[in-house]
């Protein structure tokens, strides 16, 4: 087992093409006697066209990283790289336009807008930047994530795996270097939850996509092809092709037996 002390070499992946990566980053909230380190000198690694999961217990600091990968919060110390551009630094404009250019985001409520269609949802993020969709790419998309025959559905049509797959969509739509998941499943049941994960999944394996997922769900992690585990705002270890099995044994070794529930309550191992 890793110490902490010794934890900035985990994650860092060498000679592969990376998506994203961050060096001694650090966040801390507050100031004086109530400030909060929640992520301290991290080093990771996001390499391309894989599916990492960060797991680790509540207030670890997992969606600190995300939203500091993400350039959704600035950072304390240290720098950050989107593909080869150092975002640490960018202004508030110059994020907004490389999030909404670069990255795709999708979240536990999946922030469909109620009075437009599935399809209408899908390209919103594009028109509302003014950006011509790539019509062969979305296609693709809407036909991997079995769509088609929902387009002209409102979200209060379509099932909660439904409503996940459009999220799922609108992430892809942009076709975007690094898609961000925070808890993606935790909303839904196991079946729409697995349904998901196999749908990130091949996003990975049949588009060339990247994706970073923050999940408490062994079951979730273990469609991933890494495992990132944070502590104490530290990554303090890795898993390289988990299993649900796996995490799952690792958390109540770390918990010392108390294993943490996964969101949805399911049982993990009948979750995928
Ligand atoms: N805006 C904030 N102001 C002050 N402290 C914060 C803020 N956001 C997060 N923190 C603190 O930073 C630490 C890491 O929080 P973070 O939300 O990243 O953890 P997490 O691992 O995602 O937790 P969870 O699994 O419960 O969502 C926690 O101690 C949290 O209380």
């Amino acid at each position: 087992m890793s110490t902490p002390a010794t934890a900035p070499t985990h994650g860092r992946a060498a000679g592969v093409p990376l998506a994203a990566r961050a060096r001694a980053l650090t966040k801390a909230y507050g100031s004086g006697e109530t400030s909060v380190r929640a992520l301290d000198a991290v080093d990771v690694d996001i390499a391309r066209g894989r599916f990492t999961a960060v797991m680790g217990p509540s207030g670890s600091g997992k969606s600190t990283l995300m939203h500091c990968l993400a350039g959704l919060d600035t950072v304390s110390a240290g720098q950050v790289w989107l593909g080869d551009t150092e975002i640490t630094g960018l202004n508030d404009r110059e994020l907004t336009r490389l999030r909404r250019d670069r990255i795709g985001f999708m979240f536990q409520a999946f922030n469909l807008l109620p009075t437009l269609t599935a399809a209408e949802n899908i390209t919103l993020p594009m028109d509302i930047a003014g950006r011509k969709p790539d019509q062969e790419w979305v296609e693709r998309v809407i036909d991997t994530l079995g769509l088609r025959d929902r387009l002209r559905h409102r979200p209060a049509q379509l099932s909660g795996g439904q409503q996940q797959r459009v999220a799922c969509a609108r992430a892809l739509a942009s076709r975007p270097e690094l898609i961000f998941a925070d808890e993606p499943t935790g909303n839904l049941d196991s079946r729409a939850g697995a349904e998901v994960l196999g749908f990130l999944r091949e996003a990975v394996d049949h588009l060339d996509q990247t994706v970073v997922m923050v999940t408490h769900d062994p079951g979730a992690a273990g469609h991933s092809d890494l495992v990132l585990y944070l502590a104490d705002g530290q990554i303090v270890d890795t898993m390289p092709e988990p299993t649900a099995e796996a995490v799952l044994e690792r958390m109540r070794l770390f918990s010392g037996g108390r294993t943490q529930p996964p969101a949805t309550g399911a049982d993990p191992l009948t979750k995928d």
